[in-house]
């Protein structure tokens, strides 16, 4: 279970008492992110999360919370933090930095299907942008500098195949983007797995889990959710069907310019390889504590998804 700082009931009441959220009722630590601590939280006012930062530092926090506010303000059910009795809506919890957030009703879907990678497909256009006008532009921490030195840091840990194909897919990647730096970018969300959404039935009910949004190209983003959401996880290949109603009703709602139909094919495995990496990553950092690696993500899966897409890259627009 990733609840990597434990809060007690006293902790917890403690932490009820400095909101405007009633008395305390249960609650409960979250399964099944990795990154953060969360518990689930019921008061005599509703029911809530509470999420305890592991991979930052306060000072690091605000930028998060402010891409979420200002998502929420454009009408996006995200979660924006609660604000305490002080006016605060950051604090530290047993030395991690912590905010409150509203519980949102729905829940995770178990598989994707046509009708969700459309939904999600139009979502993600209209997130993208409404963050354009996002005015506060943060570097990806998992980003270019990350992936290099990153794959130097593991590469003597993996198969001389394996090392091969990072360090070739980067070299790859960092000649193509040379040439392009002036690909459109948005605020993106970095890391929209299907699991960091909640659906009601048919209907997206919420987007969670921004802790890697960042100003990035629009297309990486893209990439991301179209390797999560239209993926068959044994073999890497596009699920073609969730692929053309994720992408159609993308550019539904955002037209791709040229060069983002260009930088496609690179996209689409650079968002494989970012994956691959941090599963990498946190498996080998992981190693010697069994019950910390029973935990993590397998990075198999995204090594497969790059190799599928190293032999074939679909174009974005002649799919449709
Ligand atoms: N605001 C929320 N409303 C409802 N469920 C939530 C909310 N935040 C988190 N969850 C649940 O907790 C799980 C883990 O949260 P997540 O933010 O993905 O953790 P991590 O930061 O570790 O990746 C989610 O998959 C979801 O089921
Ligand atoms: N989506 C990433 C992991 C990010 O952490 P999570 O806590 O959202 O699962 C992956 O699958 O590698």
């Amino acid at each position: 279970m990733a609840v990597y700082t434990s809060l007690s009931d006293s902790d917890m009441r403690a932490l009820v008492a400095d909101y405007y959220l009633g008395e305390l009722v249960s609650f409960q630590g979250i399964s099944g992110g990795v990154e953060n601590t969360n518990y689930f939280l019921t008061t005599t006012t509703g029911k809530y999360v509470v999420t305890l930062f592991e991979e930052f530092e306060l000072e690091e926090v605000p930028y998060f919370l402010d891409v979420v506010a200002h998502l929420k303000h454009k009408g996006f059910n995200v979660p924006a933090a609660l604000i305490d009795i002080h006016g605060e809506r950051l604090r530290e919890v047993n030395g991690r930095p912590a905010i409150i957030v509203d519980c949102f009703p729905g829940g995770e879907l178990k598989s994707t299907d046509v009708t969700s990678c459309r939904l999600m497909g139009e979502a993600l256009a209209k997130l993208h942008i409404a963050g354009e006008d996002f005015p506060e532009h943060r570097d990806s921490h998992r980003g270019v500098a990350w992936w290099h030195k990153t794959s130097q840091a593991i590469k003597d840990e993996l198969e001389p195949a394996q090392a091969a194909l990072l360090q070739s897919q980067i070299a790859e990647f960092d000649a193509f983007i040379a040439e392009h730096d002036d690909l459109p970018k948005t605020t993106i969300h970095g890391d929209l797995f299907y699991n960091n959404t909640l659906f009601e039935g048919n209907k997206l009910s919420a987007i969670i889990d921004f802790y890697n949004a960042c100003h990035s190209w629009a297309m990486y983003d893209l990439a991301i959710v179209v390797n999560d959401w239209c993926s068959d996880m044994s073999s890497g290949e596009l699920d073609q069907a969730k692929y053309r109603a994720l992408l159609k009703a993308y550019l539904h709602e955002r037209d791709a310019t040229p060069e983002e139909v260009e930088a496609w094919p690179y996209m689409l495995r650079i968002a494989a390889l970012r994956f691959w990496l941090s599963r990498l990553e946190a498996w080998h950092g992981a190693k010697h504590d069994p019950e910390r690696l029973a935990q993590q993500h397998d990075p198999l899966e995204f090594q497969r998804i790059l190799e599928a897409r190293v032999r074939f890259a679909p174009s974005l627009v002649p799919s449709l």
